[in-house]
């Protein structure tokens, strides 16, 4: 809801041909267009990041998988900007961020308890300090990989092995990346003293270059397709150039989700005599994957690992060798031992795993598999409050988004003029009828929470929010919920402040800091 009421605007935009005459009228802040100033050279509208912010959320929301996308990392997260609104994607249940640098870690882990407010669903956010070209085990099971602006930050060998990370280890169900388009920055002034690309960056893609770098991961990924398009239009006769950002969204043709790596729920699997593999492309932990005799397999059903049954005390080692290859019932002991040597593994100093005397194997990645490797730092790990709806809340909430449907589609059957609506109770109750068909039982709620009702009318006044949520929208966006949007919000009519709070809250993109 928060994505589409302060995204659809854009987004749904983005694909429009430009403006070709930037006029003043009351629709230019729907538009999505660039312009040329004197000294400040291109200048975007709406700011470049928010449309590349609604061009990753069209992604995710795109019917294909909306609502399914549970667990979703975003490496190089840097300020959490994006991470904000992520949050609210339909259907996500754990958000990852990874980023290299601690500074932006340190203030993200600042603002994440700020705009605590009670969900719905329950959610966690982890966010990790680490290299995104590292296969740490807890990135297994993401169903999205994202990462905006972030692979020109990278060095050339790690950029090989984020995408093996990500297309290899990973697998997720699709995946977004975004990088700026070189083609574009002859347009940027700035840029001439730099050879035509930002200092930071290690390198800048033309389209071309893009679109190649691509295709030669699907080719390599063979499960994977991709579409690349431009975020981000310059101003008019620039077309050839393209736009000033680039994305690829890549997707799986097959997705199997992979499960976190449960030790709690692990079986162990002895084995003696067993062929070596011949297929590394089957991830599936079966008998005929497990490398020979001296190791131990570890398998959730869909994950594997072995460990060297020498690192086991002599009991336990005795133990596994007496329960040959048809046992999947081992003592309790055998089982607490491995999951005490599997913690010790990941916790110990440089948090890697075990890297020498090999104790990890893992028929895919061969010695010190990264499945056990804990590459990453966990630098806040927060689980938001949640609550359960209540019936009543349920059906306040579907009504209230019904009537607001209503309202915005400028719905002539029920207007007595434009700002006055006789909505029939029965027309609200077919919206509720999942939950209930007492009509009396909603009327009363209605009532109760301050709607007005006259026999089986419900009569609605359309408030001020309509009108100036438009012009907030951007505000929302552009001032970053800093403190400063308080005093810009004071200065309006109390009325709007009021109604846009309630719309805020509603919506849940007020923090609370705000709403104090
Ligand atoms: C331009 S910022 C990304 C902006 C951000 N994604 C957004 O949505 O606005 C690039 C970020 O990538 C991070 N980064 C660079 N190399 C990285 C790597 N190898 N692994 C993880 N993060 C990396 C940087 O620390 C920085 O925070
Ligand atoms: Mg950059």
């Amino acid at each position: 809801r928060v994505l589409n009421t302060l995204l659809q605007p854009y987004y749904k935009k983005l694909n429009l041909t430009f403006k070709e005459n930037v006029s003043e009228d009351e629709d230019s802040d729907d538009q999505v267009f660039a312009e040329f100033d004197d000294e400040k050279g291109v200048i975007f509208y709406p700011r470049m990041y928010v449309q590349r912010y609604a061009a990753v959320s069209d992604c995710l929301m795109d019917e294909r998988w909306n609502g399914q996308l549970e667990k979703v990392v975003d490496f190089g997260y840097h300020d959490m900007s994006f991470i904000k609104y992520l949050k609210e994607v339909p259907g996500i249940k754990h958000v990852l961020g990874v980023d290299i640098e601690t500074i932006p870690l340190q203030c993200s882990s600042l603002i994440l308890g700020c705009d605590e407010h009670t969900r719905e669903n329950p959610l966690k956010v982890t966010l990790f300090q680490g290299n995104a070209a590292d296969p740490d085990y807890r990135l297994i099971g993401c169903d999205a990989v994202i990462a905006i602006e972030m692979i020109e930050h990278m060095l050339p060998h790690d950029l090989e092995r984020f995408v093996h990370t990500v297309f290899g280890f990973i697998k997720p169900r699709i995946v977004i990346l975004t990088t700026p388009n070189a083609d574009f920055n002859i347009l940027f002034k700035a840029l001439e003293n730099n050879g035509l690309r930002r200092l930071d960056h290690f390198f800048e893609w033309s389209r071309s270059q893009f679109n190649d770098w691509c295709s030669n991961i699907v080719d390599r990924y063979p499960n994977y397709t991709v579409t690349c398009k431009g975020i981000g239009p310059g101003p008019p006769d620039t077309l050839r150039l393209g736009c000033c950002s680039q994305l690829a969204l890549f997707v799986a043709k097959v997705y199997h989700k992979q499960n976190d790596l449960d030790l709690n729920s692990l079986a162990v699997v002895a084995c003696t005599d067993v062929p070596r593999p011949t297929s590394l492309s089957d991830m599936t932990c079966s008998f005929d994957c497990i490398p020979d005799s001296s190791m131990l397999c570890l398998t959730d059903g869909l994950n594997c690992s072995t460990l060297q049954v020498n690192k086991f005390s002599k009991t336990t080692q005795s133990l596994i060798a007496k329960n040959k290859i048809d046992s999947l019932a081992y003592t309790r002991e055998v089982v607490d031992e491995i999951k005490h040597l599997t913690r010790m593994l990941n916790f110990n100093k440089d948090g890697c795993g075990q890297r020498n005397g090999c104790v990890w194997h893992n028929f895919n990645w061969g010695e010190n598999a990264p499945y056990w490797n804990q590459y990453y730092k966990v630098v806040r790990d927060y689980s938001h409050p949640f609550e359960i709806k209540s019936e009543e809340s349920l059906i306040l909430d579907a009504i209230s988004e019904e009537i607001n449907l209503l309202i915005d589609s400028d719905n002539v059957q029920y207007a007595l003029d434009v700002d006055k609506f006789e909505i029939p109770i029965a027309h609200l109750m077919e919206v509720v009828k999942h939950i209930t068909n007492d009509t009396n039982k909603v009327k009363d709620l209605l009532e109760w929470n301050g709607y007005q009702v006259v026999d089986d009318v419900l009569i609605h006044s359309r408030l001020v929010v309509d009108t100036i949520s438009a012009g907030l929208e951007e505000d929302e966006w552009l001032d970053n919920d800093t403190l400063s949007d308080n005093a810009t919000y004071v200065g309006r009519s109390i009325i709007k402040y009021e109604s846009y709070a309630r719309s805020c809250r509603k919506t849940r993109i007020l923090p609370a800091s705000w709403t104090a």
